[in-house]
Formats: structure tokens, sequence, C-alpha cells
């Protein structure tokens, strides 16, 4: 066997710096979230989705007239080509919405113009196509799956409302309204996450944008990443259908199961997730509103009964993180639990973009390299390195363990 080679293994890179980035800033002790100098609960509290998409892209907030330009940039691009929707009208109506997503990124490169023009302004402009067209698509998809007409967008709604204008065919109310804007700065950028990784790490080897998106869009599906907020979302279902009264109890099963309670706890944070709090006020708030505070009541049961048990199990850093009251919400808005971790994506795609362009043209050393890490071979197949190739005729079965 060849000599082992001196490494440094560290499950999921956990701790690991891979690249220096100007975009966002996380403390996990702490429980802070920066884009570009800006704490989360400031933008949240002042910003609009498109003023956040600015920052995370071009590094300022934008003056009032780059504002209204920039809104008018993604306005006049949110119109889907109809290639895009005649092909969603042949999917299976049963194709999840993060398929029928990333089946999507690669045709809205199609439609891109300016696709191999890789100089930085072009990039900027595929960044704005991609964060009007992608909440299009999602809106889209969701209404041919149910056969119904696909909207075209309101240019008199800002971005937040016309998502929901064109997902369910009502001009949303002011509350709703920036409650999904609040939602949208909120998914918008987290540091080297692992769906910005992946965007990054596609970005790197000099693939154009929509390449990278793509690898980002699979990359949140996970349960373990974005696709918890769907998870979280079928757990307060289903104790609601099992008529689950004592939470504590189902709780400790639950971890008596090693299952685990989805939307809480983090790789990074140790503490609640800022974003977390935000979203739980307004889980409450609308719940309140709309005579449905079921869903935050049980979701802070679900808090309240994990952080005692797993507290005495010694674990007390595992906290809500976003996703864990973000389900609250966006089911009071009226989306499906399946189109939850689509609504992550239509903010995400500003970091993913923001990512992408600083992968692209440089870290804080200006040298862009090609992400290569090494994996230590442990293969053993014959007691040393290379088999010696036996013909067909000659092979025993071998076992196939998995
Ligand atoms: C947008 C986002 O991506 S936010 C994260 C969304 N994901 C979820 O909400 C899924 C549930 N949470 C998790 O699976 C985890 O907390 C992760 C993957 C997000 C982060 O986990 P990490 O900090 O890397 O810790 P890791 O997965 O190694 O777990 C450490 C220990 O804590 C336990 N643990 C971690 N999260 C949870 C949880 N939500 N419920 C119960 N136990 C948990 C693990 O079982 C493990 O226990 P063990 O040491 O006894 O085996
Ligand atoms: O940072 C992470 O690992 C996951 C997360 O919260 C996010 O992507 O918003």
């Amino acid at each position: 066997m060849a000599e082992r080679t001196v490494r440094t293994k560290n499950i999921g890179l956990r701790g690991i710096a891979v690249a220096d980035t100007k975009i966002s800033y996380i403390d996990g002790e702490r429980g802070v979230l920066i884009y570009r100098g800006y704490r989360i609960e400031d933008l949240a509290h002042n910003s609009t989705f498109p003023e956040t998409a600015f920052l995370l892209l071009y590094e300022n907030l934008p003056t009032p007239e780059q504002l209204a330009g920039f809104e008018k940039e993604l306005r006049a691009a949110s119109h889907l080509p109809s290639f895009i929707v005649d092909s969603m009208k042949e999917w299976p109506k049963n194709a999840h919405p993060m398929d029928a997503l990333q089946a999507a990124v690669p045709l809205l490169a199609m439609a891109d113009p300016e696709l191999f023009d890789e100089s930085r302004q072009a990039n900027l402009r595929k960044a704005v196509r991609l964060m009007a067209r992608v909440p299009a698509v999602v809106a889209a998809w969701h209404r041919v799956r149910q056969g119904l007409d696909v909207l075209p967008p309101d240019e008199s709604l800002s971005h937040a409302a016309n998502f929901l204008w064109q997902t369910f065919g009502r001009v949303p109310d002011s509350e709703a309204a920036r409650v999904m804007d609040v939602c949208l700065i909120l998914h918008a950028d987290h540091t080297f996450n692992a769906s910005t990784f992946a965007c990054r790490e596609v970005a790197s080897t000099r693939a154009h944008m929509y390449a990278g998106v793509a690898a980002g869009v699979g990359a949140l599906s996970g349960e373990l990443h974005g696709g918890a907020n769907a998870r979280v979302m079928e757990m307060l279902q289903k104790i609601v259908q099992d008529g689950v009264t004592d939470i504590r109890g189902w709780v400790r099963d639950r971890l008596e199961r090693k299952e685990r309670i989805m939307g809480m706890g983090h790789a990074v944070y140790k503490t609640m997730d800022p974003r977390a709090k935000i979203l739980k006020r307004l889980a409450f708030d609308l719940g309140e509103k709309a005579g449905q505070r079921i869903w935050p009541d049980l979701t802070q049961a679900i808090e309240e009964a994990a952080m005692a048990e797993l507290s005495a199990r010694g674990k007390t850093n595992i906290q809500p993180n976003v996703d864990f009251y973000s389900a609250s919400v966006y089911h009071i808005l009226g989306f499906p639990g399946d189109l939850m971790t689509c609504i992550f994506a239509a903010s995400r795609i500003a970091g993913w973009c923001a990512h992408i362009i600083e992968e692209k043209y440089g870290d804080a050393q200006g040298k862009p390299a090609l992400y290569r890490p090494q994996a230590e071979y442990v293969g053993d197949y014959c007691g040393k390195l290379d088999c010696e190739y036996v013909p067909p005729e000659k092979r025993r079965m071998a076992s196939t363990t998995g």
C-alpha cells in the first residue's frame, strides 16, 4: 500500500476557511449575521429584497436612483421565455418543485443572450435575470402542476408582492407582501453554507453562472439544509393529525429513536439563529391575525421540549435555525410544504450570484483558483494498491456489501 499522505481531515470541513469573502459574516457563538457590513436585524426592519440584493451584488446600499434602476431591471427580466413554460407543461405533474426548479435553470441558461460573456458586467446582468426568473419559475411550476394558467408579472407590485401574485393569482395585502419581503431578505445569504459552496465550487471551474446555480439548487434541496423547512411543516402537520398532546414525550421518543428535530441545530450557530428570532415574531404576528396560532404555538412547544430534552443529554447548542419558524410563516401565507424550499431558493439566488461573482473575479488576494481538495484513499481490495485484472470467466462472485 502507498504511504499515507499527511492531511488534515475534518468531517464536513467544519471550521476550515476555504476562501475569503466580503459578502457576509456570521458569529456563531453570539448569533450575529451581517451582510456586507449591515446587521440582519437592521436589514429585515428597514430594507427590501431588491435593495438587499443590490447590496449583496454591488457591495453598497443603492442610492434612490440606483434602486429604482435596479427594480426596473428586475421587472424587465421577470417574463419567462415561452419555451420554458411550454416545456413545463410536458413535465410530470407530480415532479417535486425543487426538481422542477433545478431542471429550469439550464433552460434559463439557454435563453440568456450573454451566457458565455464572462465579463463582470455581463455576470451582474445574468444575476439580475436569475433573481427575477427564479421566483417566476417557482410560481409558474406551482400553477402548471395544478393545471392553472401561468400569470404574467404585475409590474405595479413589489418584487415580493409579485411573487405572491404570480403564485396564487391574488394580489396580497400589504402585510403579507411585507412578511414575504422580510423572508426574502432573511434567506438571501449565509456565507459558505452547503449550497453556496456548491455554487462556488462549480464557478471555480469557470463554468457559467447558471451551472453553479443549478448545483446550488440541488444542494439546497437536502433536508439537512434548505429542505428542512418542508420537513418542519411535515413534522407539525403529523403531530396535529395524530392528535399528539404530550409534546415533551413526542420529542423524547424521537430523540430516543435517534431522529433529529428538523429546523433545530446548526453547523455554525451555537445559539439561536438571529433569523429564527425574527421569523418567530413574524409567525406569531401572522398566526394571531390569521387565526392560525396553532402553528407557531406548536413550534414553540417543540422548541421548549427539545431544548429541555437535549440539555438533559448535555446538548445545549441545538437551537432553532432559520427553517424552524419559517415553515409556519409560509404555511400561513398559503404555501404548500413542498414549495417552501423553493421560496428559500428564490431568496438565496441573490447570495449565490454574489458568491459566484466573487469566486470568478477573485478573493482578497485576487487569485481565483480551482477547488480541488484531497481525499485519503482507504480502499483495500487485494492487500495491495493495484490489483491484477481477472477476466470475467475466471472471476469468483464478490460479496456486495454496501
Ligand atoms: C438553512 C440550513 O441549512 S439550517 C439547517 C437545517 N437543517 C435542519 O434543521 C436539520 C436538523 N439539524 C441537523 O441535522 C443538524 O443540526 C445540522 C446538520 C444542521 C448541523 O449539525 P452539526 O452541528 O454539524 O452537528 P452533527 O450533525 O454532527 O450533530 C451533532 C450531534 O447533535 C445532534 N443533533 C444535531 N442536530 C440535531 C437536531 N436537530 N435534533 C436532534 N439532535 C441533533 C446529532 O444527532 C449529533 O448527536 P451525536 O453526537 O450524539 O451523534
Ligand atoms: O449556513 C448554513 O450552514 C445553513 C444556513 O443556515 C443557510 O444556508 O442559511
